[in-house]
């Protein structure tokens, strides 16, 4: 079997007396793309917070590349090669496109923004910048204030900041939410690129975007993964016909 990039060990989140995560234990080899689906309030945004660090877990435990994460700041496990997305964009809309990517670069180097003011002679990472600005296709748009961007677009740079650093785990909460049809599209074209060779989790409602982009999907039910299979079995799956999606026409 190949290596873990990701591992859920019975993780468990209570608000209160609330139990939101039930234990979810969850295996994520190295270069697999996993969806994470459920309905409304099941807790995927609650998992997602609790893998990148902004929520404390209750008990269990989350391994990054075999090692414990748990407990850790969202900033040293991004260090550690893991990087999210957010569903709300992160990105500074005074800045420009090529501006905002190279603050992503800084900060996954431990630079801070007081070096600002010498940038134009970080070679290494103006070079990284504009690589990263290729990648996702806005190199044309590069001094464009990101606050003037598409939607579309602006969703293209808030994934570019998160592969900036070069994670080899990304995490992208409900990249195409949102979208028109088309631009969803182009979406999971670019989201297949940049996750080439990577591990990717992802968060997302669009069921083509799902069985379009991912090699297993697992299936969060009231804190709970009642499947995690490839997409022709969790098609098929009654369990998951039943409990999430109600009827067998919506997959
Ligand atoms: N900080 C919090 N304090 C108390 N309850 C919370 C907190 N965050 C989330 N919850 C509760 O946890 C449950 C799961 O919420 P969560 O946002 O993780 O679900 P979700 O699957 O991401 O939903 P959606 O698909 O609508 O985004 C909800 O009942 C929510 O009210």
């Amino acid at each position: 079997m190949s290596q873990l990039a990701l591992e859920l060990r019975d993780v468990r989140k209570r608000f209160g007396n609330a139990e939101i995560i039930c234990g979810a234990s969850l295996q994520l080899p190295q270069g697999q793309r996993l969806a994470l689906i459920g309905p409304n309030g099941a807790g995927k945004s609650t998992l997602f917070n609790l893998i990148s660090g902004r929520f404390p877990l209750s008990s269990g435990d989350i391994l990054l590349n075999g090692n414990s994460i748990a407990g850790q700041k969202p900033y040293q496990i991004n260090r550690r090669g893991l990087s999210r997305s957010f569903q709300i964009t992160n990105i500074f809309h005074r800045l420009s496109v090529f501006e905002n990517l190279r603050c992503a670069v800084l900060w996954s180097l431990g630079y801070r923004y007081s070096f600002w003011q010498r940038l134009n002679g970080l070679q290494d990472v103006n070079q990284r910048a504009e690589q990263v600005m290729e990648e996702i296709g806005l190199h044309q748009r590069r001094n464009v204030e990101a606050d003037l961007l598409s939607y579309a677009e602006q969703r293209a740079l808030e994934i570019g900041i998160t592969i900036a650093g070069g994670a080899q785990v990304l995490l992208l909460d409900e990249p195409t939410a949102g979208m028109s049809r088309s631009e969803s599209d182009a979406a999971v074209e670019l989201i297949r690129k940049v996750s080439a060779g990577k591990t990717l989790l992802m968060v997302e409602h669009d069921m083509d975007v799902v069985f379009g982009l991912a090699d297993r999907i697992a299936v969060l039910v009231y804190g709970d993964i009642i499947a995690c299979d490839t997409p022709d079995n969790i098609r098929n799956n009654p369990l998951v016909q039943q409990a999430y999606l109600g009827t067998v026409e919506t997959l």
